[in-house]
């Protein structure tokens, strides 16, 4: 596997899914643009731009507060600082992916999400029945402080009926195969903010 050009950061990631399908990297972000974004999705509740957030795509699309209970809103390039910094690093990360593992991820989609204290995202898997061109997921976490008596985490459901859990702790970016891993959001007893995105291959 020609690696040479790709930075360690994103080259761990992509071993990692090479060889069991997700990875954690617990130091992605850097503190000063977990702060911003944090910042910049608080101000975005405060004014009321998050919608709560629905199961499926387009005209199937249905909320369903006993399925997930976080609001969200999908990030657009251009309007904030922070969330363009972001999206680069994506970027970044995409065609490290697209160079190695030859994924022809074409796109990515992301949104703020914010659940509110005892919200909750129950088991699921990241694909839509009538859409398959969600190929990676990756989540930022956007958390100060996060302890494990707050709940919050990530359970992922990895094979032989093991879970793995993840703390939505501040510079935390998990990253999984979207069709593989099953995985739900645990109730948290505070709010808890994230940056959710996909990278899609061509339809
Ligand atoms: O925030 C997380 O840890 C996971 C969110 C999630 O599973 C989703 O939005 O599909
Ligand atoms: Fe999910």
């Amino acid at each position: 596997m020609n690696t040479l050009a790709i930075a360690p950061l994103f080259a761990r990631i992509v071993d990692d899914l090479a060889t069991h399908g997700w990875s954690q990297q617990s130091i992605f972000t850097p503190t000063d643009l977990t702060t911003q974004l944090a910042q910049e999705c608080h101000k975005r509740a405060q004014r009321g731009q998050l919608e709560l957030a629905g199961i499926g795509r387009g005209v199937a699309k249905v909320v369903h507060s006993g399925i997930r209970g976080d609001k969200m809103q999908w990030l657009e390039e251009g309007q904030n600082a922070a969330v363009d910094r972001y999206l680069g690093l994506m970027e970044q990360l995409r065609v490290a992916l697209n160079q190695t593992l030859f994924l022809g991820l074409d796109d990515f989609e992301s949104h703020f999400a914010l659940y509110p204290a005892g919200a909750f995202y129950k088991k699921h898997l990241d694909r839509f029945r009538d859409d398959d061109r969600r190929i990676v997921t990756c989540i930022a976490y956007l958390n100060e402080q996060w302890l494990p008596e707050h709940g919050g985490e990530l359970r992922m459901y990895l094979d032989n009926e093991c879970v793995h859990d993840v703390l939505p702790q501040a510079g935390t970016l998990m990253v999984f195969m979207s069709a593989n891993w099953p995985h739900e959001v645990l109730p948290s007893t505070r709010e808890r903010l994230s940056i959710t995105g996909w990278f899609l291959r061509r339809a």
